[in-house]
């Protein structure tokens, strides 16, 4: 079972206006499935704003300013020191060779010891550079990966419910991959070859004007190739973190359903279903690699023919004696070297589209805004006089509708009077859950305000909001630690004497005492592993020990044996004592000892009092307390 303190701040997806701002006489229109909104969900691409990424990757980039200056530094230099080569060889053969012959060493040596220095310089420095930009990836991908999960903790169920953890996965995952892949080997391959470049052709018009000139009249059609490149890989991309995002999903989604996927034999249809996702991912994957080879075989073809004709043309002229031999000789090699990195050009901008594609779509998710945002000035919650138990909970002309349906609760008001009970019937989708989501903070009202002893929900900060108002679900989740710690998640500064009070109160100690170690069992592992009733009880200690003004409790379906009922039912008691409590029941038992009732029918309150009283009228009530009864025998 778990607790779930309220006030967690769930979000408002596509940034649309919060309810408070909305004018009362402009209800939202409700979005369903088809609207381009959920579309975005299906497709996996949520709205991004204009220049989101580039604004994510500044900020990340920010606080390590110093170092990318350093790296940059360390590559300037590193370049300078490699490139330095065929100027030597320039000098070897056009000075140098002339000087032995004429029985001088001396620019030899110079040359041999320049040579030496080079490679050991540029080795020292490439050195330098991959530590320091290792670390700059790494501090960015730490607290990007850190901003996605705080982010994710704080959207809300509504917003879960539509992305799915899968997609939420892929993006802190193989998405943060492609960025780091673009942030320690990308982006290195671009400095270098726009320095090598740089130098390359700088130093060409040095050695010879029209060298240089016809290197670059040379790079237009190769400029050309790599702008269509950037175009169809960017698309490429974009489509296969999609598709990546959808196998995860799918795995995630089988996984975490794997009993009733087995119970219901779904193995050979969620295979075929998978297969289809991963042959869709790889067919994607082939696309970026035939993007790829187009780029390569065609960049190269450009390059071939303008080192051919541009050597042509420089034999002429050393022929007719217009070029040194040396100068020809250098001038070949530096057009070699600057040709070189085309096909490395091509993989920096696949990792540069691939990390764009990644980068949108998480700027994209962290573009969401929580739709129970944090007030900006919160209010207090007045004292509770002493002896009063719990507070009073008002719903003051509350509408509400999910975004992705129609109205679930029509204009209501309601007040729940601090310390009492009140347990909530219906039939099933008869919008008891969503009354008590309204309450809990998990949803802001459409319309109208929930109130706590006269403050409303949307002004008390989380920290108030979860002391004052918690929820205890259905669901029986524990978190991976001790038994102790999923107690003490109710008020996480609790000492080991105040769990084990709670736990006694709540009759869980006897059970807890004799797991393998105590109140120090992991729950995940042999031997820790507690029944449905058990879990239950341990929700319930949870509950007790935040001890909250305003209890919420969706009651288990799920049937217990009798001496598991009795015993939730007692713990159910004593934890619902001095505090205001919104039951959801679906026992007999429960409704028994609730101060009041109300019966719920299409999100309508249609009766509401005392049980005795509903017995008595007749209505609804009546009717289900006698099938109830009947039931029990
Ligand atoms: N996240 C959601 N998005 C859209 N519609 C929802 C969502 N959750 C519930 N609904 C719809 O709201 C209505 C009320 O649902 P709710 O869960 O409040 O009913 P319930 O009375 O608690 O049912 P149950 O007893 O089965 O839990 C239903 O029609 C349901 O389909």
């Amino acid at each position: 079972m778990t607790t779930t303190a309220t006030g967690l701040p769930p979000d408002d997806p596509e940034g649309r206006p919060g309810p408070q701002q909305q004018p009362p006489s402009a209800p939202r229109r409700p979005e369903t499935e088809d609207s381009p909104a959920a579309d975005s969900f299906a497709l996996d691409e949520l709205p991004t704003p204009k220049g989101a990424s580039r604004t994510l990757l500044g900020s990340l980039l920010a606080p390590q300013r110093r170092r990318v200056r350093a790296v940059a530094v360390l590559l300037l230099l590193q370049q300078a020191a490699v490139q330095a080569g065929p100027l030597l060889v320039a000098y070897a053969l056009d000075r140098a060779v002339p000087a032995l012959r004429a029985g001088d060493h001396g620019p030899l040596i110079a040359v041999a010891v320049a040579a030496v220095l080079c490679a050991g310089a540029s080795g020292g420095l490439q050195f330098g550079f991959i530590q320091l930009s290792a670390r700059v990836s790494q501090e960015v991908l730490l607290d990007l990966r850190g901003r996605i999960f705080r982010h994710a903790q704080a959207l809300s169920l509504d917003f879960h419910e539509r992305y799915t953890s899968g997609r939420l996965i892929s993006r802190a995952t193989t998405d943060v991959e492609s960025l780091r892949e673009l942030l320690e080997e990308g982006l290195q391959e671009l400095v270098t070859i726009i320095l090598s470049t740089v130098y390359i052709t700088a130093t060409l018009v040095y050695l010879d004007w029209g060298f240089g000139a016809a290197a670059l009249v040379s790079a237009v059609p190769l400029a050309l190739l790599v702008r269509s490149f950037r175009h169809r890989s960017h698309r490429v991309y974009s489509a296969k973190s999609t598709a990546m995002a959808g196998v995860i999903v799918k795995f995630t989604e089988t996984l975490n359903g794997i009993r009733p996927v087995q119970a219901f034999r779904r193995e050979r249809p969620n295979d075929t279903a998978f297969a289809r996702l991963n042959h869709e991912h790889a067919r994607i994957n082939g696309d970026t690699f035939l993007e790829m080879a187009r780029y390569v075989v065609l960049s190269r073809l450009a390059a071939n023919t303008a080192v051919a004709a541009i050597v042509l043309w420089g034999a002429y002229r050393v022929a007719t004696g217009g070029l040194a031999l040396g100068v020809l000789a250098a001038g070949v090699l530096y057009l070699r070297r600057l040709y070189d990195p085309i096909d490395r050009l091509g993989m920096f901008l696949n990792a540069y589209e691939s990390a764009a594609a990644s980068l949108q779509k998480i700027a994209g998710l962290l573009a969401r805004r929580p739709g129970v945002p944090e007030p900006g000035a919160p209010a207090t919650l007045p004292a509770v006089a002493p002896g009063r138990p719990g507070r009073e909970a008002v719903f003051r002309g509350v509408r509400f509708a999910y975004r992705t349906g129609g109205e679930v609760l029509p204009r209501f008001d309601l007040t729940l009077a601090a310390g009492t009970t009140v347990a909530v019937v219906g039939a099933t989708g008869a919008g008891k859950s969503t009354l008590a989501k309204l309450l809990a903070r998990f949803y802001d009202p459409t319309e109208g305000q929930v109130l706590l002893d006269g403050v409303d929900l949307r002004a008390l900060s989380t920290t108030t909001l979860r002391r004052g108002v918690v929820m205890v679900t259905q669901e029986a989740f524990l978190f991976s630690g001790t038994v102790a710690d999923n107690i003490a998640l109710g008020r996480p500064d609790a000492t080991r004497e105040e769990i084990e009070h709670a736990a006694k109160a709540i009759g869980a100690h006897d059970f807890i005492a004799a797991l393998p170690d105590g109140y120090d069992t992991d729950v995940r592992k042999r031997g820790g592993r507690i029944s449905a009733g058990q879990r239950q009880l341990v929700g319930f200690a949870r509950a007790l020990l935040a001890d909250p003004a305003v209890l919420i409790l969706d009651e288990a379906t799920s049937s217990l044996d009798i001496p598991g009922e009795r015993a939730v039912q007692r713990a159910m008691t004593t934890v619902l004592r001095g505090r205001t409590a919104l039951v959801i029941a679906h026992r007999l038992s429960t409704v028994d000892i609730a101060d009041r009732v109300l019966v719920m029918a299409d999100g309508r309150i249609v009766e509401d009092g005392p049980p005795a009283h509903l017995i008595a009228d007749r209505g609804r009530f009546a009717e289900l307390h006698q099938a109830w009864r009947d039931s029990v025998g």
